[in-house]
């Protein structure tokens, strides 16, 4: 795609970006009462914004100029936030992770395909170089601990030797030709030019000789020039200049490097250019500030310490009288708090008066519901403005060079110097100070600074840290950690699979049992949703998950083999995530609770040190099961299960580390603690009809079968109630080698599958149901079952009001 398209397509999806802002701004701020227009409401924003997301990452994806691309990357983000935050609202709204969007979809006129979540390519994109160094060298520790086999060497068979070594021939016996041809070329050449001397020429021949070659010369190089230029303008090559730039960012050092040098040269431009002014503005506002407020409190105040952020609250506080309203508003709201604890302690000791619930209720539906608070909604609107202001009216076609704007650069650094000179300016003003109270007040100001310091570093704020977050392994680093974990088999390989090769179609009796009102669970397209929603996206962009409702732990609970595992290493490889593996089986190498806390640890700080990371707990269920302890693995599971809760606590928003447990027995588990520990719950299902059918397709097709004999609608049907994983297992168990080889004499057959088949147990109904209702016992469950209740009862008095009503009228 040409840079021309691709600032198209971003200038067409920043209008309609801006045209959804627009829109927030007036649907969604207004208090709604009707939840289902609220709902509605909800979804066509969710699949407007999936949209904007999949231009975004189209436009985003072949941009070559880096602060083009920064900006996109800000929309990006900024939308990805925003469809999580939606997201949050429709579950918080419908008590379910599942919606039915089919009417949406109809209403906006798009496709199933449409809700699916766009992974942006940067993810990968941009760290390619770190991914593949680090899976290069994981392979290498693997290899060196015998963990990994060297792939064997494959001898050549005869025919392929013959025919290495007639290929070689031939080309010798090609460049001795070739060679022979040019010397019998060059030699009638040279008897040419011989002749051609022994002819005396006139001079005007000569001259015409010489121009003739010159003229010719002249014309090819234009020619070759005028090309490249329309190449250039077609946008089918880049500028040489740019393709300088494309080789250098190859690599992230050199990128890196270059950004710096550019960087710091603007860096020392602003400081010449403006630093004098923005020192002196600095100096002038600082002392404005000490005069006014000796003026209302009759002493010059302290210097506030650099710590704090020294003279930055001063240049940013404004006016004396804006000091004296806030201090009055603190004033106000402390004895509002006052207040109400006070009749709280007399609302305790006095008997309650009875509530009145109905009063509430009325409250609540008078107030109607309002959209929470958004933090990418400002950082939608800001990148917004910056863009009207930056790129709107740019030429983007001609931009042959797309090179850098140096006022953009200028507009970050200036942040930066400005912060610079702030210290400089603090150092000088804090000394200058200190004089002016001794001369004017007769203060002795460094004791009395020195007092106030040693007051406050008195008393520090103790906080307890928790074993985990402490540095255990100070003395070592990432990398000999990072070995450590892999040799331990705690730090293991991601299988290359993304999120698209986890196949599956809407099952549409899933979807009329939901309208018969079944509990909403999740069909296979939807669980890719719920994946990428809660996994992909924030461990992909920093900044989503920073700011966006942040999900610390996730379950994935089916039946065996339905793909758990699968999702799992899914999730890594679109992230670009290592994969750490904490399965009980593993954690019986570190004996005792000290041993756990220091697996613990190492995890995390190699997680968050090589962020993204998932931490993935296998048969999670094990380490909370019901009943007592018996043995030593059992005691350490349960350890591990006291644990977990400190090691989500010491996850921050800016640690891009998930804890993925999987599970195929959770009803297993004691529900409390199990539900506590694993924010989102995703239930996975094992496959309809049509995902059966494609995975029968795929799987044989993929081990070198042929579908001409087969009846897969027969497969299909036959395996209802089988899991993919049966499906895969069965074809590898019919497709061997030699069957593989058989098959011209011998086409496969459908029985051969099915014989294969019948050797597996389905997954039965009773299975089914157990999960089921153990899923209407998670919290999200139960909110679901209540909320059911509630509307049902509404219903139902309605109906009996709506009954009195009429036979009144009857009367
Ligand atoms: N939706 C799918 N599309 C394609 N292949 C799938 C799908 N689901 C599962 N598979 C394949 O099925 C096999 C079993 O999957 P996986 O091991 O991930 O299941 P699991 O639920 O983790 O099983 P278990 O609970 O027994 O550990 C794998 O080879 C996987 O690639």
């Amino acid at each position: 795609m040409s840079q021309a398209t691709c600032c198209q397509i971003w200038t067409d999806t920043q209008r309609e970006l801006d045209a959804m802002l627009q829109r927030e701004r007036e649907e969604f701020l207004q208090p709604q009462e009707d939840p289902e227009q609220v709902m509605k409401m909800l979804a066509t924003a969710y699949v407007q914004y999936l949209a904007i997301l999949r231009k975004l990452d189209e436009a985003h994806a072949p941009l070559i100029h880096q602060q083009k691309r920064a900006a996109v990357r800000h929309a990006l983000d900024g939308v990805m936030g925003r469809i999580l935050e939606i997201k949050g609202e429709m579950v918080a709204l419908e008590k379910s992770e599942c919606h039915s969007m089919a009417a949406i979809l109809m209403e906006l006129q798009r496709v199933p395909e449409d809700i699916e979540i766009p992974i942006p390519k940067y993810f990968i994109k941009e760290n390619l170089g770190i991914l593949q160094y680090r899976e290069k060298y994981l392979h290498e520790i693997l290899l060196n601990a015998g963990l990994l086999k060297q792939e064997a060497v494959r001898a050549m068979t005869l025919e392929e030797g013959i025919r290495v070594i007639q290929v070689a021939e031939r080309a010798r016996q090609g460049r001795a030709r070739a060679a022979f041809m040019r010397r019998i070329y060059l030699e009638e050449k040279r008897q040419s030019k011989k002749q051609e001397q022994t002819m005396a020429k006139s001079p005007d021949d000569a001259a015409t000789c010489i121009q003739k070659v010159w003229r010719g010369h002249r014309q090819r190089r234009e020619t070759e020039r005028l090309r490249e230029e329309e190449m250039i303008f077609l946008g089918m090559s880049l500028p040489p200049e740019l393709e300088v730039m494309i080789s250098l960012q190859k690599t992230n050092v050199l990128e890196g490097e270059v950004q710096e040098r550019a960087n710091f040269s603007f860096r020392h431009e602003l400081r010449a250019a403006e630093g004098p002014h923005i020192k002196e503005t600095f100096q002038d506002e600082i002392t404005q500030c000490f005069l006014e407020c000796r003026h209302i409190t009759g002493r010059f105040p302290d210097y506030p310490p650099e710590k704090t952020g020294g003279s930055k609250a001063l240049i940013i506080e404004k006016h004396p009288e804006e000091i004296v309203e806030e201090l009055a508003a603190k004033k106000a709201k402390a004895e509002a708090e006052k207040n109400e604890k006070d009749k709280k302690v007399k609302e305790a000791k006095e008997p309650a008066p009875e509530k009145k619930p109905q009063k509430v209720e009325k409250q609540v539906v008078d107030e109607g519901w309002k959209m929470g608070p958004s933090n990418f909604l400002s950082m939608l609107e800001e990148g917004s403005s910056q863009y009207q202001v930056f790129w709107e009216n740019r030429e983007h076609k001609s931009d042959f060079l797309q090179d850098h704007d140096p006022e953009l650069i200028k507009a970050g650094e200036r942040e930066e110097v400005e912060e610079e000179i702030r210290v400089q300016v603090d150092e000088v003003m804090e000394e200058k100070l200190l004089r002016v109270k001794e001369v004017v007040d007769g203060e002795t100001g460094p004791g009395q600074v020195k007092a106030v310091k040693e007051k406050t570093s008195k008393t520090p704020v103790k906080k307890k840290i928790s074993e985990l977050e402490k540095d255990l392994t100070p003395d070592r680093t990432i990398d000999s950690l990072y070995q450590q974990l892999a040799e331990e088999r705690l730090l293991i390989q991601v299988k290359n699979v993304n999120l698209s090769d986890y196949m599956g179609y809407d099952d549409c009796v899933r979807s009329l049992l939901r309208e018969t009102g079944a509990q909403p669970l999740p069909s296979i397209p939807e669980v890719r949703q719920l994946v990428a929603l809660y996994g992909i996206l924030p461990l992909g962009s920093q900044t989503v998950h920073e700011n966006a409702p942040l999900v610390k732990s996730l379950l994935l609970a089916g039946p065996a083999g339905v793909g758990k595992k699968m999702l799992v290493h899914a999730i890594c490889t679109e992230a670009g995530a290592n994969l750490f593996s904490l399965t009980p089986s593993n954690t019986g190498k570190y004996p005792g609770k000290d041993g756990l806390i220091m697996v613990l640890h190492m995890i995390l700080k190699v997680g968050k040190e090589l962020q993204p990371s998932v931490v993935w707990i296998g048969d999670t269920e094990r380490i909370y099961s019901k009943g007592a302890t018996k043995g030593e693995e059992e005691v350490n599971f349960k350890r591990l299960a006291r644990l977990l809760p400190q090691f989500l606590r010491a996850l921050k928003p800016k640690d891009r580390v998930l804890l993925v447990g999987t599970t195929r027995r959770p009803f297993d588990a004691n529900p409390g603690p199990f539900c506590k520990v694993y924010q989102k719950i995703i239930l996975v299902p094992k496959p309809d009809y049509l995902t059966r059918f494609a995975l029968w397709k795929h799987y044989i097709l993929q081990c070198g079968g042929v579908l001409t004999k087969l009846n897969l609608n027969c497969l299909a049907q036959v395996s209802d109630g089988f899991t993919q994983g049966h499906v895969v297992d069965v074809v590898h168990t019919v497709l061997t080698e030699l069957r593989l080889l058989q098959m011209a004499r011998k086409p496969l057959r459908t029985a051969e599958f099915v014989t294969s088949l019948a050797r597996h147990d389905p997954v039965y109904n009773e299975e089914e149901e157990a999960f089921q209702a153990w899923y209407a016992k998670t919290p999200l469950g139960k909110a679901w079952n209540a909320a059911r209740e509630t509307d049902e009862d509404g219903k139902g008095k309605r109906k009996k009001k709506k009954g009195k009503g009429k036979k009144k009228g009857k009367k």
